[in-house]
């Protein structure tokens, strides 16, 4: 068997390099999880299942096979896995989105735990043929995991992380600029100006909303929905009017305590209500900014009747999931009411937007960037290790999966505890509360 084995020049900082034995580069053919080592140019187009995966490899000899089925930011949760016996392999193929058939050949044989991705289909044939190979952990490296079947992964007796808390205010921090770029139509003057269309300043140029004074409408008052609301209330003094399936007392507190404070210093105050039903809140609010889950009850939870019943120069943003709108009714909605502003994160067909969308001036589309910040980036792979390494040592699962910190902070050895499993209880794993 012809094989190749490069070292290669590794991307983390030069403290670190002396860490790690050595680093191949393979080429996994599909279906094998101790293939050959094959030269790309070996490899025909044409055969489908010779398609070659490749991955790098780190801390060869570890006991137990950890794959990522992306590079991910950062390099501490590479050591915090290497440091516990873990022979890392991260798939570094081109493709952006990996098919069932493509993490199948990265699980192989032989595989202790994985760590994937929000745009990959986890569900039955990838918790057995995990479990098949000796595998008991996954975890998204995301705090949503509608990509995740999660009863499936339960009888196959795979626990499944995700990693809240780290993104909260880096998603909110993104809901609240693309509110802001939809009010002041910041993306649209930038074109203008770019496209050399400004010939001086005019009474009605690019005129927008003013936030002050207006109602924020959050649906979904979770650890997201609550942090952007408090960014809208005490950046903007907007009113608030939330619609979630629980009351959320430590906003509501927020917002009294801030409105006594502004009342105190001469200022109007700001006001909350929980509203009775979601219609309530599209009926009031001015900017609506949608962060609930998605499941069955939140599909399409923005149709063609929702958007009937608000105002006609609402701001709708989302950064929750794609499905949450029906994007084809939000496209026709936009087309005949100018005015109405949109600013999305996340779409149904995503990488792809519903025709018609790209044309329109009253949306400003990113794609999916909203945890994209380094720190919390960083964050989301180590709590994904994390969570993975966990399981295979056996750890309890915390307790509280908001407590983030004492698993980000670089100074210290993290707690030997998983941070967030979401099947848990249904797996009957020890909990702790560290
Ligand atoms: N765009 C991004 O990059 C990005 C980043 C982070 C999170 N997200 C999405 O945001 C979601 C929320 O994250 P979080 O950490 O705030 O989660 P969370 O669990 O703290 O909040 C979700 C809230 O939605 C509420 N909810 C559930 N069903 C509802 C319904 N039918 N109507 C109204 N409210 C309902 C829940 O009660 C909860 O309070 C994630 O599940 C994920 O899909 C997207
Ligand atoms: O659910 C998530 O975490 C996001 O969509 C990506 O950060």
């Amino acid at each position: 068997m012809h094989t190749v084995r490069r070292r290669i020049i590794p991307t983390i900082n030069s403290s670190s390099i002396f860490l790690y034995k050595s680093i191949e580069r393979r080429l996994f053919p599909q279906g094998s999880s101790s293939p050959p080592i094959l030269q790309k140019e070996q490899i025909s187009s044409a055969d489908k299942m010779a398609k070659p995966i490749s991955i790098e490899v780190w801390n060869p000899s570890g006991k137990y096979r950890v794959v990522s089925t992306k590079p991910m930011p950062g390099t501490r949760w590479i050591r915090l896995l290497s440091d516990q016996d873990c022979r890392v392999e991260i798939c570094t193929d081109k493709k952006t989105i990996l098919s069932v058939e493509d993490i199948l050949a990265l699980i192989g044989d032989k595989c202790d735990g994985v760590i994937g991705q929000l745009t990959e289909d986890w569900g039955e044939v990838l918790f057995s043929a995990l479990r098949r190979a000796g595998g008991t952990a996954f975890s998204n490296m995301a705090v949503g995991y509608n990509n995740v079947d999660v009863d499936a992964a339960t009888k196959c007796g795979v626990a499944v992380g995700n990693t809240p808390g780290v993104l909260t205010e880096t998603t909110a921090e993104l809901a609240a600029s693309l509110s802001l770029a939809a009010a002041r139509r910041i993306v649209e003057a930038d074109e203008f100006m770019r496209a050399g269309l400004y010939d001086g300043w005019l009474p009605h140029l690019f005129v927008g909303n003013l936030l002050k004074g207006q109602t924020v409408g959050v649906i979904g008052a979770g650890r997201i929905g609550s942090a952007y609301a408090r960014m809208m209330i005490e950046g903007f003094k907007m009113n608030l009017i939330y619609y979630d399936l629980y009351q959320a007392t430590r906003l509501e507190k927020f917002v009294t305590a801030y409105g006594q404070f502004l009342k105190a210093n001469g200022e109007q105050p700001v006001s909350w209500k929980r509203a009775a039903t979601m219609e309530d809140v599209l009926r009031e609010a001015d900017v609506i900014s949608l962060h609930p889950i998605l499941d069955k009850t939140t599909y399409h939870l923005i149709n063609k009747e929702s958007l009937s019943i608000m105002k006609k120069d609402a701001i709708l943003v989302n950064c929750s999931r794609g499905p949450v709108i029906d994007e084809a009714a939000l496209v026709e909605h936009l087309k005949v009411n100018p005015m109405f502003r949109v600013g999305l994160d996340v779409f149904e067909d995503e990488p792809y937007m519903k025709p018609g969308l790209a044309e329109l001036k009253n949306a400003i589309v990113v794609p999916h960037i909203a945890s994209a910040s380094k720190w919390t980036r960083e964050g989301m792979a180590t709590l994904a290790a994390l969570n993975v390494l966990g399981k295979i040592k056996g750890y309890p699962v915390s307790t509280d999966p908001n407590q983030v910190e004492p698993f980000l902070d670089e100074k210290s050895s993290p707690p030997a505890v998983c941070p967030s499993i979401v099947n848990a209880k249904q797996l009957g794993l020890p909990s702790s509360k560290f």
